[in-house]
């Protein structure tokens, strides 16, 4: 099987529970959703993916934020603090600079915790509570890891993050630790951290809440029809293109889930579908190897290092699901160096939007593929910037200006401006 954006709608297996059930993008092998904990396919070990028998057009959610789109979601409610209707900015000097018809960034910075974490864990951690499990646990470069903590506190659950020791932003280690975290810093990287936390769901330990749960997904999806509406509202037309940093891949997934959603229901005419395209840093780019070679596997890269250490994966577990994304919208992957994503973190900031190394990678990407002309001046874009700011505190202070020591006194201040 093949994830396609032409599939025909699913047909439901005769016990498909609550209107919705488990598919194998593999072998096709179904499950029901809430029955047994899985988190891949019984049969073949292939990732699994949320399927609906009845899904809603655009025209009929209500409310707002994540929840808007329950009709489109396993569970009608969630453990939720508010999250998702996040701000879609124009950045006008920005988008002339890099000379595209329109830019617009989706930050998902400001959700609750501080990234689009948070889309996924609301719906994630209602579905442990659904399962009926005590414990849970991810691997985390550090953003899941304060979305786990604070979204597992507030439903009442007792939660384990594991962690790449010294790899970690303080913001997001300072989030886990104070949402009452049981935080183990693994000497290694994160691909390392989830094969353990894996095992330990495996052996029964903990329920698991990375992006290899098909669940969180499911939350995560939400970015992508939020982009997909304001972008017909207000400027009656979809963005041509999506750029978007990637990592575990999960982003990449969930958004091309929500475009085939969207085409299923004929909301989302083929042509128009927008292009899918992934920044990795080019000390962790196995996603970017996989597209230029044209490669049906992604290969794990053990030895892996950039300064956005939120994206630091060589093993981004939904490539299965993300490649296709790629390939089927017409999109591509690029690769950018640290300089260019300290440049374009800076980019934004002169407009007044603070956000993360990883965050600003989708904007180098985007510099680097116009001028390739790979991108062309006549796009509409949408850039989404994954995470705040405040959650790497030491890389903005580093990307920004020194403080100036000044006297104590008004002439003294008056001086120190003159010179
Ligand atoms: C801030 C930030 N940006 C981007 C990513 C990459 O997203 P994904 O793993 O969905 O590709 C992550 C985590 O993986 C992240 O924390
Ligand atoms: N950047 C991520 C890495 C883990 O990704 P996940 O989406 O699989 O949980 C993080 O914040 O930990």
């Amino acid at each position: 099987m093949s994830l396609s954006l032409a599939a025909e709608r699913p047909e439901p297996p005769v016990d498909a529970e609550d209107g919705a059930w488990l598919e194998c993008i593999e072998c096709g092998e179904t499950f029901p959703p809430f029955a047994d904990i899985r988190y891949t396919c019984d049969e073949c070990d292939g990732l699994l993916e949320v399927r609906y028998t009845d899904l809603p057009s655009l025209d009929e959610f209500e409310g707002r934020g994540v929840w808007r789109y329950a009709d489109a979601l396993p569970l009608e409610s969630g453990v939720t603090t508010q999250e998702g209707a996040t701000p879609l900015y124009e950045v006008p000097r920005l988008e002339d600079d890099v000379g595209v018809e329109a830019l617009r960034i989706k930050h998902e910075g400001m959700n609750p915790t501080g990234s689009f974490k948070d889309r996924g864990m609301t719906v994630g951690v209602a579905v442990a509570k659904e399962l009926g499990v005590d414990r849970l646990a991810c691997a985390s470069t550090g953003n899941t890891s304060a979305a786990l903590a604070a979204y597992g506190s507030r439903g009442g659950m007792e939660t384990l993050v594991l962690l790449p020791a010294g790899k970690v932003a303080a913001g997001k280690i300072a989030q886990a630790s104070l949402h009452g975290a049981r935080i183990l810093e693994v000497d290694g990287n994160f691909d390392s951290c989830l094969d353990i936390v894996q095992e330990l769901a495996a052996r029964g330990e903990a329920y698991l809440l990375n992006s290899l749960n098909p669940f969180r997904l499911e939350g995560q999806k939400t970015i992508g029809l939020e982009i997909l509406e304001t972008f017909r509202d207000d400027y009656g037309a979809f963005p041509d293109r999506i750029v978007l940093p990637v990592g575990n891949a999960g982003n990449t997934s969930a958004l091309y889930k929500a475009f085939r959603e969207l085409v299923q229901v004929g909301d989302l005419p083929l042509e128009d579908v927008p292009k899918l395209t992934g920044v990795q840093a080019e000390g962790a780019a196995p996603m970017v190897e996989a597209i230029e070679n044209d490669a049906d596997e992604v290969r794990r890269w053990e030895d892996v290092e950039t300064r956005a250490t939120a994206i630091r994966i060589g093993n981004p577990v939904n490539a299965p699901k993300a490649l296709p994304g790629i390939r089927e919208t017409d999109g591509t992957a690029v690769a950018v160096s640290d300089e260019e994503i300290t440049d374009a973190q800076r980019d934004l900031a002169a407009e007044g939007i603070g956000v993360e190394p990883a965050s600003a990678a989708s904007i180098a990407g985007l510099r680097k593929l116009r001028a390739e002309g790979v991108v062309t001046d006549d796009e509409r874009v949408a850039c989404l910037t994954t995470g705040h700011l405040l959650k790497d505190p030491d890389a903005a202070a580093a990307a920004g200006s020194e403080p100036q020591p000044v006297p104590n006194d008004t002439e003294g201040v008056l001086e120190h401006l003159r010179e």
